[in-house]
């Protein structure tokens, strides 16, 4: 596990990087802002599931970080929304699904989108995944790299703040259209 944590957080920078680089900022910012104290590991276990057509493994959301390394096992049950309508993810375990995170979308100012994703249970098999989201400090201000921007600055610690007060109060995360200017 630690070695699966050393490796991929190295990719997961990388990735971070050549994904900036492409919108022509070649900097250290997630180096300098996404330490191995603030990215963390996420193992999911969804047991078998009488009555899968009511309950999700995981309910639809976006993820609150950068990016997202994710490997699954070979059960399947992840969806994402492609045009509109939720499209199965076909497992592969010998692969490692990418996926943009919310402060990735608001610092690229929407080129690069954080996609809805959920996870259905089945009747019969367990399954297990592994993620590992590339977050920064509480400290670290989100600012687009874009102008004019579409999102108003915030630190990583206020949106996590917002995403929790809404959960509680409202039952779910909305996340950016919060931010927006
Ligand atoms: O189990 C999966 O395939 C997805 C996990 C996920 O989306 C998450 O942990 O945020
Ligand atoms: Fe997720």
């Amino acid at each position: 596990m630690e070695q699966f944590a050393t490796t991929v957080s190295s990719l997961a920078l990388n990735l971070a990087e050549i994904l900036a680089e492409k919108l022509g900022h070649k900097s250290t910012f997630f180096q300098a802002n996404c330490l191995p104290s603030t990215c963390y590991l996420r193992l999911n276990r969804y047991p078998p599931c009488p009555i899968p057509s009511e309950v999700f493994g995981l309910m639809p959301h976006t993820d609150s970080d950068f990016l997202t390394i994710l490997h699954q096992d070979q059960v399947g049950g992840l969806q994402l929304v492609k045009d509109g309508r939720w499209i199965a993810v076909k497992p592969n375990p010998a692969a490692l699904i990418i996926n943009i995170g919310d402060l990735f979308q608001a610092w690229s100012n929407n080129v690069y989108k954080s996609v809805q994703h959920r996870v259905v249970t089945n009747l019969a098999v367990e399954r297990f995944s592994t993620a590992y989201f590339l977050c920064p400090s509480y400290e670290t201000m989100i600012q687009s790299c874009r102008e004019p921007s579409v999102y108003r600055k915030f630190s990583f610690g206020e949106y996590r703040r917002q995403v929790q007060e809404d959960v509680k109060m409202l039952g779910s995360k909305i996340g950016l259209p919060r931010f927006v200017v």
